[in-house]
């Protein structure tokens, strides 16, 4: 049995995640978990909401809330979302957490200790009504370029020229709208990652079995330009976690927090503590997972992200893990995605563009777009979401393939031999030859599955259904059931057989039904069907199950143009 550690890109705390945020991050990671659970592995899967940064105080400013309220409130909304679609953590925290403060001064201090944090004087707008910085972005004024009055300090979005907040006109806080900024000199933390630069490299460079995106992205910002920057660390802001060197002050520092960067990777370690404080476990309990020392030597980490979050888990997390000098588990393996489109566009969150997963849970259950979106997930190359894709994916293999052979087989034995697993006859030619191709079949699911190779497995996961199909069509058992009865009851015992072992294998894409299959047959043994012809066995003759009611049901064309128009606009 090995031990897995797996966490998810942790989901920004200012609104609901979308289909591509989902499917670039915390499905396949759960995909992934389920499997490794599946086989019978040891697995610890965390994801957390990322609570820290502007972009949270202002939209609880726009809530009319207080931060902390609002983050509580929407880790609540975002965490009952995941439940939803059964998104299977062992622990979903939260950046803001006290065991994440602690950890993250901890890094810093440690950091400081081995001389990789440098001090930077920088000068920077002061809005004297807000008594705050302003961060670029939240600087407002009229740009010099074509006029636009509401150009930012970054950028002005009508002309798309890059900008400094000293060179707009008439400038004013995006907060408060006063104009009374001045420019005052701050001081803040670097983490040095160039002086960390080769020894990362050369780690990264040791990880050949990576998929090309996660390392060309990596060497990128290795290579490119001036190579490897060292990177802010701390911000003048009110809400993250306060400076401080370890459990001290950090003299200069006073009223400053990290970076919602540095912090948010931390907390993976963070939330793992956070599941042993939620489950009456000790330190060495979460240890174990994250300390080299304590136990994590026989740990596989693997991360689940979309292609942004590459340069902060190749380069800056692992420069606080190694800068850190202390035994702290790295990953071992980053598994990168395309991003995700929508019917011609991308999806967004700040433009309300796509479909969003409350949205998607209103309309259908989980298992149809956990299907759909794992099915086509953007791994060689961005992917793009259409309602007719959808709907012709659903409507064909889920309910005319998948669901289709669980009806067939229960309905008709119900109706010739009654709702118990038939005894009669035994397993001939055609059986055999159906076993050996799921066999066969099965080695290469895996195979797929453990190399992280989603689509493929997708398509893998379709073939075992279909070569089910195939059998039942060949075998005809309400043919034969008229000229031989007992050949009849052993195809049907087969096929029942079979439906168990389909929920089985399917369970990590379909969980939902997945179950309520197995609840059917009377049956609550999940193990792995490694031995194909013995699965086939584990039904016996006699067994009792109850006739499933639809497992999926088809989208109609009616359906379909309703929800392309009602998603189509923008939410507001
Ligand atoms: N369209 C997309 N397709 C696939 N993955 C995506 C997409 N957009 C974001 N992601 C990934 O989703 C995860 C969670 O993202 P996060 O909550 O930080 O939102 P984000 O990256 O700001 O995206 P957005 O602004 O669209 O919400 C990250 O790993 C990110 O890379
Ligand atoms: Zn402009």
């Amino acid at each position: 049995m090995a031990r897995i550690l797996i966490t998810s890109a942790i989901p920004y705390i200012n609104g609901i995640k979308h289909l591509g945020n989902l499917v670039g991050s915390q499905l396949p990671a759960d995909l992934y978990a389920r499997y490794m659970r599946g086989r019978g592995h040891e697995v610890m899967f965390i994801c957390a909401t990322d609570e820290h940064g502007t972009p949270a105080e202002l939209a609880a400013a726009k809530a009319g809330k207080p931060v902390e309220v609002y983050c509580a409130e929407m880790h609540e909304i975002q965490k009952e979302i995941a439940a939803g679609f059964r998104l299977s953590f062992d622990h979903f925290g939260r950046s803001s957490s006290a065991r994440n403060h602690r950890l993250t001064q901890h890094f810093a201090g440690q950091l400081a200790e081995n001389g990789f944090i440098e001090e930077v004087s920088e000068r920077q707008v002061f809005s004297v009504a807000d008594n705050r910085f302003l961060p670029d972005r939240y600087i407002e004024g009229t740009c010099p370029n074509c006029g636009y009055d509401k150009a930012r300090g970054d950028q002005c979005e009508n002309c798309t020229k890059q900008l400094d907040p000293t060179d707009l006109i008439n400038p004013r806080s995006a907060i408060s709208g006063s104009t009374d900024l001045e420019v005052r000199e701050t001081k803040h933390l670097y983490l040095r990652q160039r002086a960390l630069k080769d020894e990362i490299e050369a780690w990264i460079d040791s990880k050949t079995d990576w998929p090309v995106l996660t390392t060309s992205i990596a060497k990128k910002w290795l290579h490119d330009g001036e190579g490897l920057q060292d990177r802010g660390i701390t911000r003048d802001l009110h809400w993250g976690v306060p400076v401080k060197k370890g459990d001290q002050p950090w003299p200069g520092m006073e009223g400053k927090v990290f970076y919602v960067w540095f912090d948010a990777p931390i907390e993976y370690i963070a939330g793992t503590a956070e599941w042993a404080d939620a489950n009456g476990k000790t330190e060495a309990d979460w240890e174990r997972w994250w300390r080299t020392d304590k136990g994590a030597g026989d740990v596989r980490y693997v991360q689940f992200m979309g292609k942004d979050n590459v340069p902060f888990h190749t380069l800056s997390f692992p420069a606080t893990i190694m800068g850190s000098r202390e035994p702290w588990k790295l990953v071992d393996y980053i598994k990168s995605f395309n991003y995700l489109n929508y019917d011609g566009g991308q999806f967004s969150t700040s433009q309300g563009r796509g479909v969003f997963m409350d949205q998607a849970l209103s309309i259908l259950p989980a298992d149809y777009w956990r299907w759909w979106l794992l099915s086509h997930a953007p791994e060689n190359s961005d992917s793009e979401f259409t309602w007719e894709n959808f709907q012709a994916s659903v409507n064909k293999d889920l309910a005319d393939v998948l669901g289709n052979l669980v009806s067939r087989v229960t309905k008709f034995c119900r109706s010739k031999f009654g709702e118990t697993v038939p005894a009669g006859g035994a397993f001939g030619e055609r059986e055999h030859q159906l076993i050996a191709e799921l066999q066969e079949r099965l080695a290469a699911y895996e195979s797929c599955m453990e190399a992280m190779e989603i689509r493929k497995a997708a398509t893998e996961l379709r073939a075992l259904w279909v070569a089910g199909n195939e059998y039942l069509q060949s075998a005809a058992p309400w043919t034969v059931v008229k000229t031989d009865p007992e050949r009849a009851q052993a195809m049907i015992r087969l096929s029942l057989n079979l439906i168990r072992l389909y929920a089985v294998i399917s369970r990590p894409f379909i969980p939902d039904a997945a179950a309520s299959t197995m609840a059917s047959l009377g049956c609550d043994d999940w193990s792995w069907p490694t031995d194909v012809a013995a699965a086939l066995e584990r039904l016996p003759a006699g067994h009792a199950f109850t006739t499933p009611d639809v497992l999926f049901r088809k989208i109609t064309d009616e359906e379909r143009a309703e929800w392309q128009t009602r998603f189509a606009g923008v939410r507001t």
